[in-house]
């Protein structure tokens, strides 16, 4: 592979990373390659959007299938009133062609797919909404997530644009509920995979008149290697009823589990947004030659200033090697803290503010560290994967891949050699910036032949250009990153 001046690697991505092949009928718009990348772009049509209809007799073109304004869609006023209390002005592009199809009656199943932050949640959380009966007390839709801090998340959102309506709601996440509750009659029950099936086994939660089920990060959900054992157990206890609306919604979609995804969502209307990547432009990506693991944490340091001007994220891997260098600095050393704790506790013993989470974290904790990063508390969080999906907080305009996705185990032995990067978890990962097309950079730490391999993997796939920004001299690389956040 050559590098070009840049250092980007030239050559055409893989197979793997070009844009999904038009299945059947599509429809294509124009995109404007001149506009500006910048938070109305969302709502401008400037990139294009592949919509294959279930029905073949229906033409995609016809104004029907895109609202320009929520107006139009046909919503009750008081779910109008909490679109705007959100802030929405006009339904972005994914809302635009996703919306007429969810809210449509008979109800039919959806695929949408559309990158990081473009506003999909806005579009399940108003189909669940529609299509509540108020009057009867009793669960008409479930939404699953993969992680507790994602389904919070979405219920602040149910929460906020349901305010003028008389919507009930109820978490199935861990610890939420007492360990003897006997019945949960919430219109709207949001959780994640292993409680939810708990809660409908038990028969907690009365599934039977169910009218939307929706899986929110559904690659991740039905991937067997993430969620999917626990998502088919939700899946096969709920009613087998035409008139049940599944809804698949991800900013990534492996063919794989694409293909997994058609059979959970039969027939279902399929809306991608096409991959010119309009987030990962409005995302600058760098990556540090770091020399060694040790240095790592040193760069880390240095980058402090900068990773507070906004907010920032850190990932690292679940047992992440700055931890295991930290392990091996502290003295004495700390057994029993995991991952990100100890870079947390050796940033903050040097005078930092940083909070760590990770899934061994009781829950109440994770609550309070998500929360008072949300509220711009702390500025720097160090986690692993826990967050990588879905967690929208605006001001995020800095991520750091201290260390890169890797697949996990399973696919290492298929790969039978080095560890390859796991590029729709980089994707989600830098994602949690450039929110809603703001500006945003992610970092790379690599520091090896084989973490700079993993690296090339990623721009290849990505087919985004990685710049290098030189370690040696902290004012330049200072300088040089915030020019991007401009
Ligand atoms: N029509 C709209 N007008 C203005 N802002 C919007 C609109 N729709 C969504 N947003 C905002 O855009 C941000 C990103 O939306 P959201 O979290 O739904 O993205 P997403 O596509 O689900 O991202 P991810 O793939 O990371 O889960 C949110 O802060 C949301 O409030």
């Amino acid at each position: 592979m050559e590098r070009d001046t840049d250092g980007f690697f030239t050559g055409p991505p893989p197979e793997s990373a070009k844009p999904p092949a038009p299945e059947e009928k599509k429809e294509e718009e124009t995109p404007n390659p001149e506009a500006e990348k910048s938070p109305s772009d969302l709502i401008k049509s400037t990139f294009d959007v592949y919509v294959t209809l279930a029905d073949q007799q229906q033409d995609p073109n016809s104004p029907l299938f895109s609202a320009k304004t929520f107006e139009e869609l046909g919503l009750h006023e008081n779910l109008l009133k909490g679109i705007f209390a959100l802030g929405f002005t006009k339904p972005s592009k994914i809302q635009e062609r996703a919306l007429p199809l969810l809210l449509r009656d008979p109800p039919q199943n959806m695929i949408g797919q559309s990158q990081s932050g473009t506003g999909k949640t806005a579009a399940f959380v108003l189909t669940m909404l529609s299509r509540i009966d108020f009057s009867k007390n009793k669960t008409q839709a479930i939404c699953l997530a993969p992680s507790r801090e994602l389904a919070r998340q979405i219920m602040t959102v149910i929460n906020t644009m349901g305010k003028f309506t008389e919507v009930q709601t109820e978490y199935g996440i861990k610890d939420h509920l007492p360990r003897d509750a006997t019945k949960i009659t919430a219109h709207i029950v949001v959780g994640t995979p292993g409680t939810m099936t708990d809660l409908i086994r038990r028969r907690v939660i009365d599934v039977s008149e169910l009218k939307v089920f929706v899986l929110d990060e559904a690659d991740n959900m039905l991937d067997q290697d993430g969620l999917g054992d626990q998502t088919l157990r939700v899946k096969n206890m709920l009613p087998k009823r035409d008139d049940l609306q599944i809804v698949l919604f991800s900013a990534t979609f492996p063919e794989n589990v694409r293909q997994f995804a058609k059979k959970i969502a039969p027939n279902a209307n399929m809306i991608e947004l096409k991959q010119n990547e309009l987030s990962l432009d409005s995302i600058r990506q760098f990556y540090m030659d770091c020399d060694s693991e040790e240095r790592k944490y040193d760069i880390l340091v240095s980058l402090y200033h900068l990773l507070t001007v906004g907010q920032s994220i850190i990932f690292c891997q679940a047992s992440c090697s700055l931890c295991r260098h930290l392990r091996r600095s502290l003295k004495p050393p700390s057994q029993h803290r995991s991952t990100a704790d100890r870079i947390s506790q050796r940033m903050t013993a040097e005078g930092h503010k940083v909070a760590s989470l990770h899934g061994a974290k009781d829950a109440h904790e994770r609550d309070t560290i998500i929360d008072r990063f949300r509220e711009g508390k702390e500025k720097v969080l160090i986690t692993t994967n826990v967050v990588a999906r879905g967690i929208d907080i605006l001001q995020v305009n800095m991520v750091v891949n201290y260390d890169l996705p890797l697949l996990t185990e399973r696919d290492r032995k298929a790969s039978a050699g080095d560890a390859q990067p796991d590029i729709e978890t980089y994707i989600h990962r830098i994602g949690r910036t450039g929110r809603f097309g703001r500006k945003g950079i992610s970092i790379n730490f690599v520091h090896n032949d084989k973490t700079w391999r993993q690296m090339q993997a990623i721009e290849h796939a990505t087919g985004k250009k990685i710049t290098c920004i030189k370690t040696d001299d902290i004012d330049r690389m200072e300088e040089e990153l915030k020019k991007h956040l401009k």
